[in-house]
């Protein structure tokens, strides 16, 4: 894994700057038979993950078994990033004929699921990504530019850490033990609570039961930012 960290930064770089299209962008359906070597995918990059993590044959690489480690969740989270920041840069690109695609069994209400339309934008979901968080006043055109020198940032040649583009990030999350009183409005991840100081563990109840709330509910006036420090190291995997 970690020797191919380097060749998976760049190979995530150029995907966000160069692929512009969501066909190619997407899927890795050209890889086949014979295989087209000059285009990536974040659908490639993705799947080579599962092989380098436990290397091919551990349980990473078996479909059937991946999602019982905890870091098939951090890496799914981070493609889901990946994909928010690539569509951020790519403002007028998604799949075709996405209305009609229904994505059982999520409903989004009440006798009717999701589609792909519904979730273009993870907003719709009731969460974004720091990054985009960052930029979320902006059109989309102005947002794109601006994103461009912070993927550059992340994934040039001249990376940098990620607390250099967001420097309050780690301040934001301190680490809580469940029974100390902690100000609420100190942690980034749960914005809505900015009452008077709560046991930590009751804030924490309370944010579980907002997200559970908010797979059944209409979209929250406000937006939360719901990383936590453990998923940015494991963006770092990239
Ligand atoms: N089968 C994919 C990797 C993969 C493994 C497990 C999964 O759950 C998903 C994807 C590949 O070889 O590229």
């Amino acid at each position: 894994m970690a020797s191919n960290r380097a060749d998976l930064r760049t190979r995530v770089y150029n995907l966000l700057v160069n692929s512009k299209g969501y066909w190619s962008f997407s899927h890795d359906g050209w890889s086949g038979n014979p295989p087209v070597t000059t285009r990536d995918s974040i659908e490639s990059i993705h799947g080579n993950l599962h092989n380098f993590i436990g290397r091919q044959g551990g349980h990473m690489s078996s479909p059937d078994f991946a999602a019982f480690d905890p870091i098939f969740w951090f890496h799914h989270c981070n493609v889901d990033r990946l994909f928010a920041i690539w569509q951020a840069l790519n403002p007028k690109e998604y799949m075709q004929a996405a209305e009609s695609d229904t994505l059982r069994p999520f409903w989004i209400k009440p006798g009717k699921h999701w589609t792909s339309a519904d979730a273009r934008d993870t907003r719709a979901m009731g969460y974004t990504y720091p990054e985009l968080a960052k930029w979320s006043e902006l059109k989309p055109q102005d947002k794109s530019v601006r994103l461009r020198i912070d993927v550059n940032l992340m994934y040039g040649s001249q990376a940098a850490p990620f607390a250099a583009i967001i420097p309050d990030l780690f301040k934001r999350t301190p680490e809580v033990n469940a029974n100390t009183t902690v100000d609420p409005t100190k942690l980034s991840i749960i914005k809505e609570h900015k009452t008077s100081a709560t046991p930590a563990k009751e804030v924490a109840a309370k944010a579980m039961s907002a997200q559970a709330q908010r797979v059944v509910s209409p979209p929250p006036s406000r937006w939360l930012v719901i990383l936590t420090q453990r998923l940015f190291a494991a963006h770092w995997i990239f």
